[in-house]
């Protein structure tokens, strides 16, 4: 699939200290990028740099195939933003802060009309923007970077602070801006479970690293099950199934293989036919949260590794 915006070796120094650290990015056109990261990670820096609002210190940006550093006014237009607190004009109305957007970005007048539609404002598009809720005003502030047209839409962190009613509706708006728009999105979160609800792709990035990047049901495989086994003879058990080519490990008393069905039922014979009584086959499921949390762990984890190879 075509990326529509990549970045490779892409570094901020702040002093000697990179708080983003040579990371390659890949947005393929149509998707919803989450691009996740605890608090600090590194995840405000990098997008602006893909928003030309600070220069890296190393690596490059390319946006729709041209580098940002050369064509920066023109790979911009494409692009619509939301990062941090937007500041409006509190005394004026929706109507009115998006008229002061639309001379500046040169846009008919009939987008602003248009943008209030998609936001779901054109109720309170005459109410004064202080009476808005942080929800409203941040629908407000996506319909601002949709006056332009954008193809690429970056969200940094859209529902920070907002509650679950509003959460749901940034959401949702999200979805149906790259379903029914055809507007690629990149938005960040330190919340998992909100990326999970909407992402197609996701990059995960840590102390300034990129540690993870791929389709979501990658990360999703890897919440995949494993079945763990007690027996009368854990030394045994294990191994007579390793013996037999099966990846297993250890955990205290209980032997853990993959939860894969041909493996478990040869596992199970193998057992019975050396005598060894199975007490319990029980199966554990790692959830997309515990992987995360594994992966921006302190030290590297085997999850870790694991994902190592699939960053480019
Ligand atoms: N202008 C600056 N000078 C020095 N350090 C900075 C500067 N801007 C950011 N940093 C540091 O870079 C690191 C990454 O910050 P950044 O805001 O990109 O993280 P983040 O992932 O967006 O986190 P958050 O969700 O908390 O905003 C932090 O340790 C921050 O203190």
């Amino acid at each position: 699939m075509e990326n529509i915006l990549t970045a490779n070796d892409l570094t901020k120094k702040y002093k000697s200290d990179a708080v983003v650290n040579r990371i390659n990015l890949q947005i393929p056109r149509g998707a919803v990028y989450g691009f996740l990261g605890p608090n600090g990670a590194g995840k405000t820096t990098t997008i602006r740099m893909l928003l030309g609002l600070i220069k890296p210190s190393h690596g490059s940006i390319s946006v729709f195939g041209k580098d940002l550093r050369k064509n920066r006014i023109e790979a911009l237009k494409e692009i619509g933003a939301l990062v941090e607190n937007p500041s409006y004009y509190g005394h004026l109305n929706a109507i009115e802060n998006l008229e002061v957007y639309r001379v500046l970005r040169k846009a008919p007048k009939s987008k602003i009309k248009e943008v209030l539609e998609i936001v779901g404002l054109e109720k309170a598009a005459k109410k004064k923007v202080k009476e808005y809720s942080l929800g409203m005003k941040q629908r407000l502030g996506i319909a601002i970077a949709l006056l332009g047209d954008p193809k690429l839409l970056i969200l940094d962190e859209p529902t920070n602070g907002l509650d679950p009613q509003g959460i749901l509706e940034i959401r949702t708006l999200i979805k149906s801006l790259a379903k029914e728009r055809g507007i690629t999105i990149i938005v960040s979160s330190h919340l998992l479970s909100e990326i999970d609800q909407m992402a197609t792709y996701v990059g995960i990035i840590s102390k300034g690293r990129l540690i993870f990047q791929d389709r979501i049901e990658e990360l999703r495989r890897f919440a995949s099950a494993s079945v763990s086994f007690t027996t009368s003879s854990p030394e045994e058990t294990f191994k007579h199934i390793v013996s037999y080519g099966i990846q297993a490990y250890r955990e205290e008393e209980k032997i853990m293989v993959e939860a894969e069905d041909e493996a478990i039922a040869k596992v199970i014979s193998l057992l019975v036919r050396h005598g060894i009584s199975i007490y319990r086959v029980e199966e554990n499921k790692k959830s997309l949260e515990d992987i995360f949390l594994d992966l921006i762990k302190e030290e590297g984890t085997n999850v870790q590794s694991t994902f190592k190879s699939r960053i480019s």
